[in-house]
């Protein structure tokens, strides 16, 4: 029988909640259940591992991992560690910009096993954008486009989705609905985002989600909702232009590839149960456009994916919590969605 693939899991920021909520989902694994579809392995410091399980009262055995050493099948409060050693000791809820490149070697850790084939997906927990900037990583915005450069990709899209959505079954949360938003623009400020909706750009990300939702999802024709920039997508140019000389003749073009496009809409209106109905995703023009709505359906049981990697890689829909680091009160949620989903996309993987 082929071994479980294994999932390299990121422990994110170490004063954030990611080292405790990694714990929390080792020590979560049903004793003596089924056979999980995957195997775990957490990145990061064992000893600030051991010390966040034990500061929030979860007994964890963590098993250090030698370069080459298998990853064994996941089991009930047990956490296999491939050790990177934190720069400066660390108190929860307190940053400190000398660790900061601890959590980058996490991931590029991380990103060398997937592209070895040690790893079939990486699953991330949060990370703390500005005091990675701090520390002097001055381009860095986030994980996303981190990735997309480590990887060489072009273009990436971040898309966050529901559990519902990712599934396709009834979500024991009752208020979650089945959403996937993917979006234009990402960690860009606001005042910068009308200038980077560009046809070229639109073009990229709509192939990508096109491709992606195909191949990870298993959607045989996707129907993408697409947002305006502007309110009432422009009201007819009088709210502005970027509906009618951009957004609309890339859509058009893009039909006319064979993509399932409906847009520019109003985003108020689109998101609305008549509008999302038929569709598998929406492209929203930029982040706060389009993640309000998502984490209000799902906060806590969604997952976050980025598409056009040559690698799966999923994430938490939630930061670093530094309010709530440390006292084992964090939902752990949104982790296992993120686990479930790029278990499920590494087997896709691995039948094409
Ligand atoms: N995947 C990622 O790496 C990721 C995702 C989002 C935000 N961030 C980063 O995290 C940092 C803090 O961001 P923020 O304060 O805007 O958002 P946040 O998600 O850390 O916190 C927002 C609110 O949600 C609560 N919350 C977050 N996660 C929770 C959980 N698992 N269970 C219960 N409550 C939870 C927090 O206590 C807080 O009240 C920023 O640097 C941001 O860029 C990283
Ligand atoms: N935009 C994401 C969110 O709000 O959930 C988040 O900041 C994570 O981004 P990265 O995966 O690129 O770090």
């Amino acid at each position: 029988m082929t071994p479980a693939p294994v999932l390299a899991l990121t422990t994110g920021e170490p004063a954030g909640i990611g080292p405790e909520l990694a714990a929390m989902l080792a020590d979560g694994m049903p004793a003596g259940g089924g056979a999980p579809d995957h195997r775990l392995v957490a990145v990061g410091d064992p000893a600030l591992l051991a010390e966040r399980a034990a500061a929030i009262g979860r007994a964890l055995e963590i098993v250090e991992l030698a370069p080459g050493q298998p990853v064994p099948p996941r089991r009930h409060g047990v956490l296999p560690v491939w050790p990177v050693p934190l720069a400066a000791p660390c108190r929860a809820g307190v940053l400190d910009p000398r660790n900061a490149g601890y959590v980058l070697e996490t991931l590029d850790r991380a990103v060398a096993a997937c592209r070895a084939g040690e790893a079939a997906g990486l699953v991330t927990a949060p990370l703390h954008k500005a005091v990675i900037r701090e520390a002097g990583h001055a381009g860095f915005t986030g994980h996303t486009e981190y990735l997309r450069d480590a990887c060489g990709a072009e273009e990436v899209v971040m898309m966050l989705a529901t559990d519902h959505a990712l599934h396709g079954r009834d979500p024991a949360w009752q208020g979650s609905a089945a959403l996937r938003v993917a979006l234009a623009t990402t960690h860009l400020p606001l005042r910068e985002v009308a200038d980077a909706v560009t046809g070229e750009r639109l073009t990229r990300l709509l192939r990508i989600l096109d491709a992606d939702l195909k191949r990870w999802f298993g959607v045989a024709k996707p129907r993408i909702l697409v947002c305006g920039l502007n309110p009432h997508a422009g009201e007819g140019g009088h709210l502005g232009r970027e509906e009618l000389e951009v957004i609309a003749p890339t859509l058009e073009a893009l039909r006319g590839e064979g993509l399932t496009l409906d847009g520019p809409l109003p985003a108020d209106t689109l998101f609305t149960p008549r509008h999302l109905a038929d569709a598998d995703a929406v492209l929203a023009m930029y982040h706060d456009q389009g993640l309000p709505v998502l984490k209000y359906a799902g906060f806590g049981r969604a997952a976050n994916v980025t598409l056009g990697l040559p690698l799966v890689r999923t994430s938490v829909d939630h930061g670093t919590a530094l309010d709530l680091a440390g006292r084992g009160v964090a939902d752990p949620g949104s982790l296992a969605v993120a686990v479930a989903l790029a278990a499920e996309m590494a087997r896709r993987g691995l039948r094409h």
